[in-house]
């Protein structure tokens, strides 16, 4: 499951977490484990792309393909911006995504096949990646609430099947309901930005292992009842187990949805089946995030036609305005004859002072009167080439579609 397979994408794991959830002794499991495939058979399983986008980590147990401290300092960043570690990190992020285009470009020549010339004949086929693996800041809400991080998240699930991993530090997030609740939140709301397909990765089991979080997601007597423990245990009212209740049956939907793994970083227990979850989420990847991806990109294209047009048509109205305003273009005055006689001239200057009276701007209705098929021709192509250079100008942001049409739709 985890060996290269000619026919499929490199399928890009993203490793997000909590601080000290595990991310990176995650990372290093993994990264080891498909090493391991490798020298076992190293013609058929090639080792992972590692990624680091954590720009403060100090070190970091497994070789990165790239990292991003090659090409930011954090520790400079933050002095020169004057800016605190949350700072610190976010304009890293920030920097690194002005880079994104060369990056992708890396990730698509080492991790695509690439095509042969053609009078090269391929000696043997090319072994890829099977798997691109990301790890990311501890502060989660910098990656994934930020611009940098939608940029680096959306470029990559562009090019390559993404899931992303929320690891969860479990013996940490079962020690009371209200931990437990926040950190469910916190991926359900991850899930619902990111749009993609995510795998609960329930960590440190080797100290707790996952099934009492397990059977809370999907048993909601077993998490009541966990929850009047802990308010007995607290002393608290009612109140707060009435709100996590109702909070709890409304994200059971969601529960049903999320793919959860227990996994022990330090033994590497779980590790096999997180892989094999991982192909699964594949699938989901291929059937319902893609599809979506494509909707949205034809909005955002079709969004900026729009605007796209609307700008045109704004600089060809300014346009008329200011040549009838100016006495430019099909608005200029007609050359007229020398005067031949003094009176004459004398005549000419009366009609000057009456046409520079009655000059400004000219209503829209008396355009009709002016015609000018050269003046059409003119704006015709002066509009083709503002067209032109509106349609270079990048891409934008990219419409945001419906998280809840891709919500519903994987609840199908
Ligand atoms: N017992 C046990 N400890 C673990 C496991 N995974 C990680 N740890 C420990 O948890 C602590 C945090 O692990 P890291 O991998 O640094 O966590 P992180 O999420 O990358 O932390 P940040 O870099 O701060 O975001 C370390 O002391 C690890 O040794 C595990 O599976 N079992």
């Amino acid at each position: 499951m985890a060996s290269s397979d000619p026919q499929k994408l490199p399928i890009a794991v993203v490793c997000i977490g909590m601080a000290g959830s595990g991310k990176t002794t995650f990372m290093q499991r993994i990264n080891s484990h498909l090493h391991t495939l490798h020298h076992a058979s190293p013609s058929t399983a090639a080792p992972a792309y590692v990624l680091n986008l954590d720009p403060a980590v100090r070190s970091v147990p497994f070789e990165s393909n790239i990292d991003i401290r090659d090409s930011v300092n954090y520790k400079e960043v933050m002095k020169q911006y004057n800016l605190g570690p949350n700072g610190g990190i976010l304009t890293s992020l920030n920097l690194f995504s002005t880079k994104v285009d060369q990056v992708m470009g890396i990730l698509e020549k080492r991790c695509l096949p690439q095509p042969t010339a053609q009078q090269q004949q391929p000696v043997e086929p090319q072994l890829l990646p099977s798997h691109i693996l990301l790890d990311t800041p501890g502060q989660i809400e910098v990656f994934v609430w930020s611009a940098s991080g939608s940029i680096l998240l959306s470029s990559l699930a562009s090019s390559f099947p993404t899931v992303l991993a929320y690891i969860i530090d479990t013996p940490r997030t079962l020690e009371n309901t209200s931990t437990f609740m926040s950190n469910m939140l916190y991926a359900i709301s991850i899930l619902y930005k990111t749009k993609l397909p995510m795998i609960l990765v329930f960590n440190k089991t080797d100290v707790k292992d996952e099934s009492e979080a397990v059977e809370w997601m999907r048993d909601f007597e077993s998490f009541q009842a966990a929850l009047r423990r802990d308010e007995e245990r607290e002393g608290e009212g009612g109140g707060g187990g009435g709100y996590m209740g109702s909070l709890l049956n409304m994200l059971e939907e969601f529960y049903n949805h999320l793919s959860v793994v227990g996994v022990s970083s330090m033994t590497g227990a779980g590790v096999e089946e997180f892989f094999t979850v991982v192909e699964a989420k594949r699938e989901e990847f291929e059937k319902d995030y893609r599809p979506e991806l494509e909707k949205r990109r034809k909005d955002a294209e079709q969004q900026r036609e729009q605007v796209r047009e609307k700008e045109v048509s704004r600089m060809m109205k300014d346009m008329n305005v200011s040549s009838k305003a100016k006495g430019t273009g099909k608005y200029a005055k007609p050359r007229r004859e020398e005067p031949e006689t003094v009176s004459e001239a004398e005549e000419m200057d009366d009609d000057d002072e009456e046409e520079d009276e009655a000059s400004g701007l000219v209503e829209p209705d008396d355009e009709e009167e002016n015609g000018g098929g050269g003046r059409e021709m003119f704006d015709d192509g002066l509009k083709m080439r503002y067209q032109q250079a509106l349609s270079t100008g990048g891409e934008g942001s990219g419409g945001v579609g419906k998280a809840a049409d891709y919500i519903m739709r994987s609840q199908r």
